[in-house]
């Protein structure tokens, strides 16, 4: 039996939709008693266990009557970002004039009857938006069309990080962890960690490459011809741009996880010109490629590459493997101090660090300066 309150008010141009169902609690229909792989590395804010207390999450998706959110949020509610014994209220930011659309987005996660939705916020209020979210996904911004580079959405899209930063900032709880998914989307991170700056921990901060890190272990499994579950440790550094560095000096193909057995990438794939001269360069213009033939940004493939940041981010990582994010660098690998950069992490309770001490080839040395030097004109290009 479904208590639900749920109410659509369309109060003075803020849409308002709230609901909890079941009285505030969420009503598990998940029969697995079974923990969650590694619950000792989670972020203590996430449920792991059937047994606790179903205590619901506030994420907020921002841009929610966009493409990407129309995958996005089915996969939070769904369960797929935070595990299956974390229910979350989602609240979902957008223009006034998306207000109809988000009104649909509403009834279809209604119309999902999914067990982990313990409630829906939606509006065109960003203060109602951000009042509370413990998980910030800042999709909403203007994607590129074809023949545009992500920088030449600077200009377009840097007021709304200012805006959004400083009411993370104002609203949000204090351990808010921030995604920044809309392009240009380190140097948006960088606007939006700056305006947080004086009441937000820079390390609640980051932006999305899991994206280019999903493309570059689906080219390299391809190429070798193994499942993409057996290829680890691909790393992304940099800006999520042309200049972006896929680099495979540290990756592994895991022929044998229970006996320890791995082959190098390098080894694997024993083509240095197809890596340096086709792999690197598909990856860093497979955005542009999908643009070309959807006539629309990568939308599905994004919301993916969002859960999969996210869930490392707050489940951990697994152990011995690093995925990328990108995160205001604190000085490692001589990259300058402040810059969101993506670098390969490791995440453990609800914390990500660097990994340290990989090897630098000067090949991928020359490429880490490139996008260094590219992330650094971004934000002198940054209206004063
Ligand atoms: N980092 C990545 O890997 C990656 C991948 C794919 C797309 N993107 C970027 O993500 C962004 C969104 O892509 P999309 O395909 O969903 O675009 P979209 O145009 O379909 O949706 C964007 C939504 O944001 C809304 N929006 C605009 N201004 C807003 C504001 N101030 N507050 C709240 N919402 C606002 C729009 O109304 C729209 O509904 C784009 O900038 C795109 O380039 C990044
Ligand atoms: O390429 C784009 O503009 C969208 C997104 O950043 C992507 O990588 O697919």
């Amino acid at each position: 039996m479904e208590s639900a309150t749920l109410r659509i008010n369309n109060i003075s141009g803020h849409l308002t939709t709230s609901g909890v169902r079941g009285g505030g609690q969420c009503p598990f229909s998940q029969k697995s008693t079974a923990p969650l792989a590694c619950p000792e590395k989670a972020w203590s804010v996430i449920n792991t266990s059937p047994h606790a207390k179903p205590n619901p999450i506030r994420v907020l998706v921002t841009g929610a009557a966009g493409q990407i959110a129309y995958s996005l949020v089915f996969m939070i509610a769904s369960g797929q970002m935070f595990g299956p014994y974390q229910p979350v209220v989602l609240h979902l930011l957008d223009i006034p004039k998306m207000q109809e659309v988000l009104n649909g987005v509403v009834m279809e996660l209604n119309d999902g009857a999914f067990p982990l939705l313990a409630g829906t916020v939606a509006t065109t209020d960003v203060k109602t938006a951000f009042m509370g979210i413990q998980v910030c996904l800042m999709v909403g911004a203007f994607p590129r069309g074809p023949g545009m580079q992500r920088s030449d959405l600077l200009k377009m899209n840097a007021n709304i990080f200012k805006e959004q930063g400083a009411a993370l900032a104002k609203y949000a709880a204090r351990g808010v962890k921030v995604l920044v998914v809309g392009n240009p989307a380190n140097t948006n991170a960088y606007i939006a960690c700056l305006a947080a700056k004086a009441d937000l921990p820079s390390t609640n901060f980051s932006a999305l490459t899991r994206l280019d890190q999903n493309r570059a272990v689906s080219m390299i499994a391809e190429r070798v011809g193994v499942p993409v579950a057996k290829v680890k440790n691909v790393s992304i550094w940099g800006n999520h741009s042309l200049t972006q560095v896929p680099d495979v000096t540290n990756a592994v193909i895991q022929d044998f996880p229970e006996k320890g057995l791995t082959t190098p990438v390098l080894t694997a794939v024993n083509d240095n010109k197809w890596l340096e001269e086709s792999f690197i360069p598909q990856v860093q213009n497979r955005g542009a490629a999908v643009i070309a033939a959807r006539k629309l940004s990568s939308a599905a493939s994004a919301a993916n590459a969002i859960v999969g940041h996210m869930r490392d981010w707050v489940l951990g990582t697994k152990d011995g493997e690093t995925v990328s994010m990108a995160v205001v660098s604190d000085g490692s690998y001589n990259i300058p101090k402040g810059l969101v950069f993506s670098f390969p992490v490791q995440c453990r309770a609800g914390e990500w660090s660097i990994v340290q001490g990989l090897k630098i080839t000067p090949f991928i040395q020359l490429k880490l300066d490139a996008t260094t030097k590219e992330l650094q004109s971004e934000i002198d290009a940054l209206p004063k």
